[in-house]
This record gives structure tokens, sequence and C-alpha cells, in this order.
């Protein structure tokens, strides 16, 4: 489902549809840091602040040079929070799943969200499984291929991320709006565009580049 955006803006926002996309995973993953690096392009490293509660941040992306508008939803991973956050699921087009490749604890509770998400969110909604802190190599806990793994298990794509470094940030969000776009019935330019096959594509393309 779709909501117009409607405001004083005569820059295309305007007839940009609105998708809800939301970020959840155990607290101290990093979905505050992720949503601030993609908004902000930067990493405010330093003493951690829980997420009281929920709030969101409007971004406009282009895809194909069309603009797609994300409500990107940062929810309080806390289980104190629980049945406030999951209020939000129903309307959400999207969900954003982290764990933190430094803690197994919080892998291990990904099927627990798993379950959640299946009662509360709609059938149809893109979920996207992601492995933060990817930079911390030095104290990984959870190895890339576990993650790819647990992804494959429920049919969903995977892609490790720094929120520090901006590593697969923007491609996280980028392929989520894509997805978006396309259900909405406006034409993306790779007609056969399959989120899974354009992740993987988009991984080696920066994975190729980066070293040659
Ligand atoms: N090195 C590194 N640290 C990160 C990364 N992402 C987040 N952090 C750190 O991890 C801590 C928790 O990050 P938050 O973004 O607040 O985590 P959260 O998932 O929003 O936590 P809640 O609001 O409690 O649900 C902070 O100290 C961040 O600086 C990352 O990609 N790399």
């Amino acid at each position: 489902m779709e909501t117009p955006v409607t405001g004083p803006r005569g820059d295309g926002y305007n007839e940009a549809l609105l998708h809800k996309t939301i970020l959840v995973g155990d607290s101290g993953v990093g979905k505050t840091s992720l949503l601030v690096q993609f908004d902000q392009g930067k990493f405010i490293p330093g003493s951690f602040s829980a997420t009281v509660g929920i709030g969101f941040t409007n971004k406009v992306v282009a895809v194909d040079g069309v603009k797609v508008k994300l409500q990107i939803w940062d929810t309080a991973g806390q289980e104190r929070f629980r049945s406030v956050t999951h209020a939000y699921y129903r309307d959400a087009q999207a969900l954003l799943l982290l764990y933190d490749i430094t803690s197994k604890m919080s892998f291990d509770n990904i099927r627990a969200w798993l379950t959640e998400i299946h009662e509360y969110a709609q059938k149809d909604v893109v979920i996207m499984l992601l492995g933060n802190k990817a930079d911390v190599s030095s104290e990984r806990a959870v190895r890339t291929e576990e993650g790819a793994s647990l992804a494959r298990e429920y049919g969903v794509p995977f892609m490790e991320t720094s929120a520090k470094t901006g590593m697969n940030v923007e491609l996280a969000f980028l392929a989520i709006a894509k997805e978006l776009k396309q259900r909405a019935g406006q034409p993306l330019d790779e007609p056969h565009f399959q989120i899974h096959q354009y992740i993987e594509a988009q991984k080696k393309k920066s994975s190729c580049c980066a070293f040659s």
C-alpha cells in the first residue's frame, strides 16, 4: 500500500510515492547508526544511546531517474518497547532486519524476529537481512556464510553492512527502493529486476572494482 505524499515542494517530491520501511533488530545492532549513515552520510562514534520508542526519517532516493520516497522508521530494539513497535509493522512495505556480526546473540535472535514479523507484518512485506558492523572484523562472531545461509532458508536477500564505513548502506536502501517501485507498478530500467540478483550483481561489481 503506497500513500501519495503531499506537501509544498515543487521538485517532484510531491508526486513521489511514500513507502514505509522499518528497521528492526536487537538493541545495539546499529539501526539508528545505519539510518544516520544513509541519511546524513556520517557515523557518530562514542557512547551508545538506545532509541526510545520509535521515530522516522523521510528520504527521497532516485531510482532510474524517478524519485522514490522512503519513510524509514527506526525502532527501539529493547524488549520493553516491543508492543509499541509491533503496531507499526502492519503498514510497512519493507523491513530491514539487522544483527551485529560481533554478537552471536543478536544473530541467534533473528529467527524470533522473523517469527514476529510474520505474525504482525503484511504477508508480502519485503524483508532484507543485514549483518551490520562488518568493519569490526577482529571481533567477528558470525561468519558471512552463516548470515547468507539463514537468509537463503527464509528466502530473503542478505548483505553485510557497516554504518561506520558506509559499506553497502546505500545499496541496501536502493535495492529496497527499486523493489518497492517495481511493486507499485512503476517500470524499472532493468526489465527483469529481481532484488536477490540485483544485490549479488552489485556486490560482485564493488568487490571486483575495489581491487582492480
Ligand atoms: N564499529 C561499528 N560500530 C557501530 C556500527 N553501527 C553501530 N555501531 C555502534 O554500535 C552502538 C549501537 O548503535 P545504535 O545505532 O545506537 O544501535 P540501535 O540498533 O539503534 O540500538 P537501539 O536503539 O537500542 O535499538 C553505537 O555505539 C554505535 O556507534 C558499525 O557499523 N560499526
